[in-house]
């Protein structure tokens, strides 16, 4: 049984054309952490979420703002090089349309280090993304932003956004290949503000955004960047919580936002595959680099046809197995 990351480089190569990030963060649970609390910040290096979102934006009240954002500031340099739980520490700043994004990185740029990711709500057209490249580099100064390991995670939330989102994300991709501008690694459904924009009433089913969800998802996987589900807001119902999550998993999502740590450990459990799935997509995987050598693509295995998409999906599982096992975090 191949157990490190590198097994999964192994197979990679076996397999023309099956692509590899080069740093994969799993994010199957990230966790709302509002910057105005010092108490709850305090918590963050602690905390099991994947994902950590210092919260500058709807998490904090208005006259709050500015004390949220010396703390968020204060933060990224007293985490640096601390030991942590979370794979990702990121930072979700204002968003444009609020007017205060240039507020929230004037004083985020006095902090020395930068976050593992900028997060950026309510991305509604491409016009936004140039906005926000020039207002990075306009805060931080062009080096600093263009060429590094900081990664961007982007918010969908209305519905203009929805039908416009293979352009906002193409374009986000392009602009990290045209000037190195922070890769766009994944992109987050706002489904609270997106039903307060479409006017919808928001339900324990969520049959309301079943149409948004569905799209959000081939959106995301059409061009390779993960795709994490809506919030729960009811905090002690944890069976509905799981079968939110387990829907959004089985729909495709790669993971979903908390508010709670006690919502965590719920929802990475339900985003980690069961050890029957992660054993199927490992004899999958063996299997078709046996065939493949016999040169057949397509071939009979536990008495389903496999081919290339199905090695895909099973590439899919071990990459996220091996990531989540390789940090000891399961
Ligand atoms: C929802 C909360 C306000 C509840 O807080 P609280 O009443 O303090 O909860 P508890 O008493 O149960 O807390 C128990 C302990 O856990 C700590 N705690 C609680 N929440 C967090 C957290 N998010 N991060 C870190 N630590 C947390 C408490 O401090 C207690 O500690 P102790 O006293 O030492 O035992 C609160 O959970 C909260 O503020 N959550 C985040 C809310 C938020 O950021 N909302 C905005 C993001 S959601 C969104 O925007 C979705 C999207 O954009 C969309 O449109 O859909
Ligand atoms: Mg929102």
């Amino acid at each position: 049984m191949r157990s490190s990351l590198s097994s999964v480089r192994q197979l990679s190569s076996a397999f023309q054309g099956v692509k590899e990030s080069a740093r994969y963060v799993p994010r199957r649970a990230l966790l709302y952490v509002p910057a105005s609390s010092e108490k709850m910040l305090a918590k963050v290096p602690s905390i099991h979420a994947d994902s950590v979102v210092i919260e500058l934006e709807d998490g904090v009240a208005i006259a709050a703002k500015d004390t949220a954002r010396k703390n968020a500031a204060a933060a990224l340099d007293k985490l640096a090089g601390q030991p942590r739980k979370a794979f990702e520490i990121g930072v979700r700043v204002n968003s444009v349309s609020s007017g205060m994004m240039e507020d929230d990185l004037r004083v985020l740029a006095r902090a020395q280090n930068l976050p593992d990711a900028f997060m950026i709500p309510k991305v509604d057209s491409p016009e936004d993304l140039a906005y926000i490249f020039d207002t990075f580099k306009k805060e931080y100064t062009p080096s600093r932003v263009t060429d590094t390991k900081t990664r961007m995670v982007m918010w969908i939330e209305s519905a203009r956004a929805l039908l416009d989102m293979p352009r906002i994300v193409s374009t986000a991709l392009n602009l990290h290949k045209s000037t190195g501008f922070f890769k766009l690694d994944a992109v987050v459904f706002g489904s609270d503000d997106y039903c307060a924009d479409i006017g919808a009433t928001r339900t324990s089913e969520g049959l309301e955004n079943l149409y948004a969800r569905q799209r959000f998802v081939a959106c995301c996987k059409a061009f390779q960047v993960q795709a994490i589900d809506s919030v729960y807001i009811d905090l002690k119902d944890e069976e509905g919580l799981r079968k939110y999550s387990e829907q959004g998993r089985n729909w495709g999502f790669t993971g979903k936002q908390t508010i709670h740590p006690s919502q965590v450990p719920i929802v990475q459990s339900s985003f980690l595959p069961s050890t029957e799935r992660i054993e199927w997509a490992r004899e999958l995987a063996e299997a078709y680099g046996e065939h493949q050598k016999e040169g057949k693509g397509a071939f009979s295995f536990r008495g389903q046809m496999i081919d290339r998409p199905l090695l895909l999906q099973a590439m899919n599982i071990i990459q996220l197995d091996e990531a989540v096992k390789e940090a000891g975090k399961q």
